[in-house]
């Protein structure tokens, strides 16, 4: 399976490696383009096999296209390509509908649309994977190909945007929790970078309690550290005082 990558930046670069250490493509059969050099330099540096060009038609004779640019340069990038079946696009444009993608590509070819997040560059991504006219096998390859760089889920295109602000945005989010937790922190006297990676370390084992037990849920997880009279309870009771979770959901709907 050829694979070409258009954009090499911040996702088609991290997809980019991604495929490259995975197991369903070979190196040699990836191509990664971008208009100057300097970020495909540095692929071919980790990765000397894989094929780089800042010409995309070059590329674009590919059995999948991933499109990784800026949702403003899409219809710029995909038109004079002219893809179409047996080729299959895959975006991951947030935003960019079906029925957009459908004007600048032959519109009856498979098409996928990929949201990653930013922690796609450590092989740990929440992928939200939607799919048009694509057979059974063809969204099972793409779901094993994201399935490598974190965890792959298939949902329906109207449910992307909430689910973008979940996970996409969600980075954002935890982040935001982690750096109010330090600021807590240092005032109490830790030291900014211990109590970094004291959150960090607690964010994702907390992230563990749920993802490795399909039968728990937050409100079950929670009982287990609130003792009665204790002080987690004096904490969880203070985030619903000044409004915690008003405050998430607003900020999750605010991004949809
Ligand atoms: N960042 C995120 O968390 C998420 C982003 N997305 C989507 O991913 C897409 C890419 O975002 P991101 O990677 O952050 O953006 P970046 O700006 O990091 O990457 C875009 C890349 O595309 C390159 N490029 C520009 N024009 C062309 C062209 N004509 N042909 C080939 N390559 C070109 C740019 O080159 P250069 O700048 O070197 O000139 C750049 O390297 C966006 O559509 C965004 O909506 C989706 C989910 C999450
Ligand atoms: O903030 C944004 O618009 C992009 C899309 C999803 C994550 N980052």
């Amino acid at each position: 399976m050829k694979v070409a990558i258009i954009g090499a930046g911040n996702m088609g670069g991290a997809i980019a490696r991604g495929l490259a250490q995975g197991h369903y493509v070979r190196v040699q059969d990836i191509t990664v383009t971008n208009p100057s050099m300097p970020k495909l330099e540095k692929l071919k540096v980790e990765f000397p096999a894989i094929q780089v060009s800042t010409d995309n038609h070059e590329a674009a004779d590919a059995d999948v296209v991933i499109v990784a640019v800026k949702p403003w340069k899409v219809e710029e990038v995909l038109k004079p390509l002219r893809l179409r079946q047996p080729q299959v696009l895959v975006s991951v444009a947030a935003g960019m509908t079906f029925e957009d993608l459908a004007h600048f590509v032959d519109p009856e070819m498979p098409m996928f649309r990929i949201i990653p997040n930013t922690a796609i560059s450590l092989r740990a991504s929440m992928t939200l994977i939607a799919c048009r006219n694509a057979s059974e096998q063809q969204t099972l390859t793409m779901l094993d190909l994201f399935n490598e760089m974190g965890l792959a889920m298939l949902i329906e295109e109207k449910q992307l945007a909430a689910a973008t602000s979940l996970t996409s945005c969600g980075i954002a989010y935890v982040l935001k929790y982690v750096q109010a937790a330090m600021q807590a922190g240092v005032e109490a006297g830790i030291r900014p970078k211990d109590a970094m990676k004291m959150v960090a370390q607690t964010v994702e084992g907390a992230a563990r309690l749920l993802l490795e037990n399909e039968d728990t849920h937050p409100a079950l997880e929670i009982e287990k550290v609130t003792t009665p009279g204790g002080i987690t309870i004096k904490g969880v009771n203070s985030l619903e005082h000044d409004g915690f979770t008003s405050a998430v959901i607003k900020a999750i709907k605010a991004s949809i």
